[in-house]
């Protein structure tokens, strides 16, 4: 068994994890400051609005505290420090490399184009990466219940930041009612782009979505609860190298999982999927990177070994070029080595 400390202390990289669900209380108080927006000046309190209700039946239903956080999220300067304080948040357990992922038109309803959102968050990474010993590069959302035409648009201005501090495209939101194939113009306009593409699939007891989200062009695959019980499309993202970016906490909050009994990843690992442990959201989820590693060895007997070959196996499904892979994979390689040698 790793112990707590072990586990924090293991190298580690993140490919999912989302902006706006990630903001620490201090930003949090920070930002509602700057957008004279009141909040309660006890920390539980806070928590209550920036956390999925303990009762919560659905996604929809975990997404609620999306809707307290977006007032706070309107200028440069309030998406520069929220990106510089999820990676302070993700350096300080030893995360290499993330990708941090937002929805440009949910920051853009007091006049901010989605230029200026990408410009923002850019520079907060940036500003993180001098200050701390780790990698990061953007995720654009497209949120599946807007018109597809606006992530098209977001897309298609998206583009030219590819490897400028921009990883790809995702499409994240109400996965139910708005199935990968309803967005086929966004798909199209973010491979247009050359964004490779994620998507948020499998997450509402619809694996049919893995299957759409793939034919849509997707190379990874967010969640993909729904695998649980369809080997034939677990085989199918083996033998095409579709990644899938584990969420395990989230998935028990949104009731994707009905329990740790039915969460895909013993049928995944064993078929040999490239997989990641993500956190979905630090703040919306209340947990850590740290915790997530902590469950998947108490529920799945995880080991160092695991670990590391998932780890690679993140570097290898991460959106980056071909020299800063090797380069990241060389880290983990260094990272892990101590803990390997017989
Ligand atoms: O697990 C999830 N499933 C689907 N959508 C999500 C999840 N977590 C966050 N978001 C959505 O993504 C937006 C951009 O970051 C968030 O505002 C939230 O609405
Ligand atoms: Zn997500």
């Amino acid at each position: 068994m790793l112990s707590e400390k072990a586990l924090h202390q293991l190298g580690k990289v993140e490919l999912h994890c989302h902006l706006d669900g990630s903001l620490s209380l201090p930003l949090v108080r920070r930002l509602a400051q700057m957008a004279a927006i009141t909040v309660p000046s006890s920390d539980e309190a806070l928590r209550q609005l920036v956390q999925a209700p303990a009762d919560a039946k659905t996604l929809m239903d975990y997404l609620r505290p999306f809707d307290f956080v977006r007032p706070l999220l309107q200028t440069k300067e309030a998406l520069r420090l929220a990106a510089y304080d999820v990676l302070a948040q993700a350096a300080a357990e030893n995360v290499r490399y993330i990708e941090v992922r937002f929805a440009p038109e949910l920051s853009m309803d007091q006049g901010l184009t989605a230029t200026d959102t990408i410009l923002a968050v850019i520079a907060g990474l940036q500003d993180g990466m001098a200050a701390f010993d780790i990698q990061a590069q953007a995720l654009i959302c497209g949120m599946r219940q807007s018109r597809p035409e606006l992530s098209a648009a977001i897309f298609q201005v998206a583009g030219p930041f590819r490897g400028q501090g921009v990883a790809g495209a995702d499409f994240a939101g109400n996965e139910a009612d708005f199935p990968p194939d309803v967005l086929t113009i966004a798909s199209e306009a973010a491979k247009k782009a050359g964004l490779p593409l994620t998507f948020h699939a499998g997450e509402c007891h619809c694996a049919a979505n893995v299957y759409q989200a793939i034919s849509a062009g997707a190379t990874r695959i967010g969640h993909g609860t729904a695998l649980f019980d369809e080997p034939a499309m677990v085989q199918q993202l083996a033998s095409e190298n579709v990644a899938v970016e584990l969420c395990l906490t989230s998935n028990l909050q949104t009731k994707a999982a009905a329990s740790y009994a039915e969460f895909p990843y013993p049928a995944l690992a064993q078929a040999g999927v490239s997989l990641s442990i993500n956190t979905d959201n630090r703040t919306v989820s209340n947990t850590t990177l740290t915790r997530e590693y902590a469950l998947f060895q108490e529920h799945f007997g995880l080991t160092a070994a695991d670990f590391a070959r998932i780890n690679h196996q993140a570097a290898d499904a991460a959106f980056l070029a071909d020299e800063e892979k090797a380069q990241l994979q060389a880290r983990l390689t260094e990272d892990y080595r101590p803990l390997l040698a017989d």
